[in-house]
Order: C-alpha cells, then sequence, then structure tokens
C-alpha cells in the first residue's frame, strides 16, 4: 500500500511526458504554492466509495458509464453547460439501467479535464507556426502567440473552475435536479421529437411501467431524487496533480484529491514514466488507457506496478483499439491481464482509436463506427467470458455537429453548423442517448445469453 508521495523533483527526472514549458519559472513557483494551500476539491473516503462501486464493475454486477467532454474549457464553466452535460449523462444511465437491469455508476469526465496531450507541439495555418493548444489549463485555444503561451497561473483557473462545477454537480444531483421521474421525461421527450425506432418508444413506455410500480410499492422517495455521480479526469498535468496529493487523514495515506478517479493516458503510460510513478503512490481508483499499440506484456507489467495488492475496484482498463482493431487487439491484452489473477474493469473507449480529419479539416467521428467497437467489444468479452465492464465516451450535453451519423443522420456538410469542441470531436446528446439505447440493447442480450437473473445477481445498492 502507497505511504508516500513523490517529490515533483523524482517525477521530473523522469522526464514526464507532454508537460508544459513554462517561461516564466517564479510565476509557476508561486502558483503551485498557492494550490498547495488550497483544500482539497474530493474527499478520500469518496473516492473509497467510487472504488467498492468499481469493484461490482470488474466482478460483472454493475456498469460503468464514463462520459463527458474531450477539453473542458473555463468558458464553458456555466449553469447551462453543466446541466446539459448532467443531463444526458443522466438520461443515457437510465435507459442502460433500466433495459440491461444492471446498476449504472456514473463517472463524469468532468470538474478537471481541462489538459490534454497533443500529437504535435507545434501548429501551422496558413504559414504561421506556434505552440498548440493543450487546453485550457495550459494556454489559450486562441491561435495568437499570446494566448499559446504556457501559463502556470491557469492552474489556479483549473481549481476555481474544478470547485465551481463540483459544486454545482453535488447540488444537482443531491437537490432533486436527477430525479428518476425528472430523468425519464427528459428520455421520453427524446423518443417523441426523434425519428427513433419503434422498439425505443416502446422501451420509454416500459420505464414508466416500471417506476409506477417502484413507487407503488413505497420505494422511498430518497431514492428517487439522489444519484451518485463522480469526478474524473486524467492526471496529466505534474504540478496539479502533485499539489493536490493529499496525505488522508483518517488513513495516513497519499490521495488524489483532484477528482475521484484518475487514468493515466495513452500518451503517458509509460512503466517508468513520472505519471504512473505519481499515480502508483495515490490510493484512488485508476484509469489506464490501452490503444493497438499496446503489447500483452506491457499490459501485465502496468496492472502490477498500479495494482500490486490486486485490490478490487483499483483498476479501471480503458481500450481505446478503434473499430477495425479491436476483435484483434483486444483478446490478447485480455487474456494477460487475467493470467495476473486480477480482475479490473475493462471499459470500451469507441471513440480515440477512430477519429479522421474530413477534406475540410474537421477532426470528426463517425457514430456507427463508434458502435462498431462497442459491438466488437461486446463480442471479445463474449467469447472470452468476460464481463464488459462499462464505455467511456466524449460527448456533451449540447446540439453540436462534431461526429457524423446517428439519429440525425448529420453528415460531414453539416459540421460547419456547430462544431465547438477545443479538442476533439464529442457525440451530441440525441447521439448520446441513442448509443444508450443501442447499448442496452446489447447488454440485454448479454446477460440473457449469459443466465444472468439480475433480480437474483445484483446487489440493491445506492447508485
Ligand atoms: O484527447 C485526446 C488527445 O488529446 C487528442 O486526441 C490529441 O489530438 P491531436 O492528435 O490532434 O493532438
Ligand atoms: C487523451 C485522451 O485519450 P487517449 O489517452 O486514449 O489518447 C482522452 O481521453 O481525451
Ligand atoms: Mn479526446
Amino acid at each position: 500500500m502507497p505511504t508516500t508521495i513523490p517529490t515533483l523533483t523524482d517525477l521530473h527526472a523522469r522526464g514526464a511526458a507532454q508537460q508544459p514549458t513554462y517561461p516564466d519559472a517564479a510565476a509557476l513557483e508561486a502558483a503551485v504554492a498557492e494550490l498547495r494551500q488550497r483544500p482539497p476539491l474530493v474527499f478520500a473516503g469518496e473516492a473509497d466509495e467510487l472504488k467498492a462501486r468499481i469493484a461490482d464493475v470488474a466482478a460483472g454486477r454493475a456498469f460503468l458509464l464514463q462520459a463527458g467532454d474531450c477539453a473542458e474549457t473555463f468558458g464553458n464553466v456555466t449553469a447551462t453547460n453543466i446541466r446539459n452535460s448532467l443531463r444526458v449523462q443522466l438520461s443515457m444511465a437510465v435507459v442502460l439501467q433500466y433495459a440491461s437491469q444492471v446498476p449504472v455508476v456514473k463517472v463524469g469526465r468532468i470538474a478537471g479535464q481541462y489538459a490534454k496531450p497533443r500529437s504535435n507541439d507545434l501548429e501551422t495555418r496558413d504559414g504561421v507556426t506556434l505552440p498548440s493548444y493543450r487546453g485550457d489549463a495550459v494556454n489559450g485555444l486562441d491561435f495568437t502567440p499570446e494566448a499559446r503561451v504556457h501559463d502556470p497561473r491557469r492552474l489556479l483557473d483549473v481549481y476555481n473552475s474544478s470547485a465551481a462545477t463540483l459544486n454545482l454537480v453535488r447540488a444537482f444531483v443531491n437537490g432533486g435536479f436527477a430525479d428518476l421521474r425528472t430523468v425519464h421525461s427528459w428520455n421520453a421527450d427524446f423518443v417523441r421529437s426523434s425519428n427513433v425506432e419503434e422498439k425505443y418508444t416502446r422501451l420509454s413506455e416500459e420505464i414508466e411501467r416500471a417506476m409506477a410500480f417502484m413507487i407503488a410499492c413505497g420505494v422511498s422517495d430518497d431514492a428517487l431524487r439522489t444519484v451518485h455521480f463522480w469526478a474524473s479526469h486524467e492526471a496529466l498535468l505534474m504540478e496539479y496533480e502533485h499539489a493536490l496529493a493529499r496525505i488522508d487523514s483518517r488513513t495516513g495515506t497519499p490521495y488524489g484529491t483532484s477528482g475521484h478517479l484518475l487514468w493515466v493516458g495513452e500518451r503517458t503510460r509509460q512503466l517508468d514514466g513520472a505519471h504512473v510513478e505519481l499515480l502508483a503512490s495515490l490510493r484512488n481508483p485508476l484509469g489506464i488507457k490501452m490503444g493497438p499499440s499496446t503489447t500483452p506484456a506491457d499490459a501485465r507489467a502496468l496492472v502490477e506496478r498500479l495494482d500490486p495488492d490486486a485490490e478490487p475496484g483499483r483498476l479501471t482498463v480503458i481500450t481505446r483499439m478503434g473499430a477495425g482493431t479491436v476483435r484483434d487487439a483486444l483478446p490478447p491484452l485480455i487474456e494477460a491481464v487475467e493470467a495476473t489473477g486480477r480482475k479490473v474493469a475493462w471499459v470500451c473507449d469507441p471513440m480515440h482509436g477512430n477519429t479522421y480529419a474530413t477534406e475540410r479539416g474537421y477532426k470528426t467521428r463517425s457514430f456507427p463506427v463508434i458502435w462498431d467497437e462497442v459491438d466488437g467489444f461486446f463480442d471479445v468479452h463474449a467469447e472470452l467470458g468476460t464481463w464488459p465492464g462499462g464505455v467511456h465516451i466524449e460527448l456533451t450535453g449540447n446540439d453540436v455537429t462534431e461526429c457524423v451519423g446517428g439519429v440525425h443522420e448529420l453528415d460531414e456538410a453539416d459540421l460547419a453548423t456547430r462544431y465547438e469542441t477545443a479538442c476533439d470531436p464529442r457525440l451530441n446528446r440525441d447521439q448520446g442517448i441513442e448509443l444508450a439505447f443501442y447499448l442496452a440493447e446489447r447488454l440485454r442480450e448479454d446477460i440473457a445469453r449469459r443466465g444472468i437473473n439480475p433480480v437474483q445477481a445484483f446487489e440493491p445498492r445506492e447508485l
């Protein structure tokens, strides 16, 4: 069990990948010193609770829905934006939970997802070359030399924006906004106003009846009114994550207090790298992204390094293989991890392996291809007898046009209409709910095929 946090100097000595290059060392020191004084954003006990929920996912007793922006921006910390994001995620969770009858653990890419690893350090437009945008945590999106300077004071803005976001999320989920009856009414609106298949309308009507049944049974108002919703982000920036790594007063052990679940990205998961070293020292539930270049030996070494005690709920492995690759590349990784005796939560990110640029230069993803990767992920787990634990999706609750396909059949020409992402293309609200209907159906079939009876298999838990 970890007991100490490595020093920032030790971490940098490992040549941390994807870090900002700050021109002003004194400004950086001042920002970090201030951050170290700030209270934690989450409580270690909450991270423990999430770990227990993820242990359910790993054991095949729950499904993880992890979703949100590719890159949060300071400008989007508004009530409307946060409400819309929560709304689509809760809508998706209800559809999934009803149709599959599997408890859904809800984790947002939210309240900290402000730093981005990039393929290139530089961006060129019309012959002008500037540093790439690395997320609002590091620099500004505007294509000007001033905006693109790496500014350490932004780390304090990340803290403040995350605190404001978490505050509203907590108020929403505890204050009645997440009431099952309200969430259901949003889904009912979706099926009424969209041209979806008849079976989805039927599903929505069934949910209505199920709720009426629960109310008639006397299910408590509290159970209908509140949900748990957790915050997660990629732990990318050493200075920020280190400043918020704290010793938990209850146990005397280190936790990352910038979010409940922290993950290491595809570009920063080097076994001896700074990111793995820092996360190994924290007791939070952790995610590891794995792309198609991951070897079974890499997978094995990473899970052993980040989870030496084989602790239930510690690890979520988020695979992002690409639709054309998942069926071949995923089985050896699952076998390698299973051979260590660990039960991890296997989660499919069908976004990052399926990005392409249109002729007009928009980064996009196609809904049918996204679905194909999820379907392939389910196929592989069905074949191996392992549990398809969840999905990891980039989405927004707004009506953007960033991914093609889906219920409104967006095509490449539509992308210009409302292309708002600061980094990768996200599913919009209707595409998100549509994905939930697809997932629900696939999960329901799988559960039936595995002979699982939800009434006996799943524990009633406060979710
Ligand atoms: O969100 C993930 C990465 O930061 C993103 O996909 C990188 O995109 P890029 O290849 O445009 O740098
Ligand atoms: C950077 C991301 O993904 P990956 O590390 O899988 O490329 C992301 O999730 O936005
Ligand atoms: Mn992304």
